[in-house]
């Protein structure tokens, strides 16, 4: 089935990088081209099917991300940003597509991309599944509805495992918040209240970011006025929904102008 997009998956031992593996690979539409770890990784040299415990998928994991992207038609990078951004210079050398889901990189690193796409396609969301994109849609039609006089407050939690906050999926939401009210987030965002902060201020967007057990992503928009409350929440039970997100993005990538896109542009909403 060698006619089949090669897919590329990076930190293939981590948490998404493993289900990534196993979406690619049980997919029928994509076949996993390489599987890339950081140099001295146990795992380097091994067959990735059996260093996940499972049964051998014929592809030895490498160290060496220029000459994977090299063979393949797109990457699928759920890493660490300053990881990412090195990924994307490499995957615009191999012109192939770059799927970033990595969350937490700085407005520096995000600038930093901007060279790569001007010869190959990215597509990068906070959140790569359906139901989050949907949800960041209703966040901007209801905060568009609703006057200043609904506090809206962004509330995220996640496993004890996660390094950033708030999380990319609820920086997505408030951004869309920001949007509907006609602001900008970086004008109305409160992020990370502690000690006598002061009465709310009217009309800026709030973050609060749990963090505990084996939680893998639930988000809640509050929209809080005196009398009634509005909440609009979506609650991930399995990484599966980010990694089927995540293929169906380099799928779509294939034969696209180059440039920098993202969920929305995939799903079409
Ligand atoms: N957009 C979306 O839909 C989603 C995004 N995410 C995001 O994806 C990212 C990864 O999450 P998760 O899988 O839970 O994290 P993990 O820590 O489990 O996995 C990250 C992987 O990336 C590897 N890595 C880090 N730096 C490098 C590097 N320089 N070169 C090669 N490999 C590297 C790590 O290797 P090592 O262990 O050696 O450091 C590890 O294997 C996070 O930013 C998270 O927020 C997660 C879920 C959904
Ligand atoms: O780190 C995670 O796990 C997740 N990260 C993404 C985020 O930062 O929003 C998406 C999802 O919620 C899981």
């Amino acid at each position: 089935m060698t006619h089949l997009p090669g897919i590329v998956v990076t930190g293939a031992s981590g948490r998404m990088g493993q289900m990534l593996v196993r979406t690619v690979a049980q997919s029928g539409r994509a076949r996993l081209a390489a599987a890339v770890e950081r140099p001295g990784h146990d795992w380097v040299g091994a067959d990735i099917g059996e260093a996940m415990g499972g049964a051998a998928l014929g592809v030895t994991v490498t160290d060496d991300p220029l000459e994977a992207f090299a063979r393949a038609q797109a990457v699928i990078d759920f890493t660490a940003p300053q990881a990412s951004v090195e990924f994307a210079a490499l995957a615009a050398q191999a012109r192939a597509v770059h799927v970033i889901g990595t969350t937490g990189l700085s407005d520096d690193q995000i600038a930093a991309l901007e060279p790569a796409a001007r010869h190959a396609v990215i597509i990068r969301a906070g959140n790569m599944s359906l139901g989050v994109n949907l949800l960041v849609g209703l966040t901007r039609k209801v905060a568009a509805a609703l006057d200043a006089d609904f506090d809206i407050e962004v509330i995220e939690a996640h496993h004890n495992r996660k390094v950033d906050a708030p999380s990319g999926t609820a920086l997505m939401l408030g951004e869309a918040a920001a949007e509907g009210r006609g602001v900008t987030l970086a004008e109305a965002a409160d992020r990370g209240r502690d000690g006598i902060t002061g009465a709310r201020e009217r009309g800026h967007i709030g973050f609060s970011a749990i963090r505990g057990g084996d939680i893998v992503g639930e988000h809640d928009v509050l929209f809080a006025a005196p009398g009634e409350r509005i909440v609009l929440r979506h609650v991930a039970t399995d990484r599966a929904i980010f990694a089927r997100g995540a293929l169906r993005a380099a799928l779509w990538g294939q034969d696209r102008a180059p440039g920098q896109y993202d969920m929305a542009d995939v799903l079409g909403l």
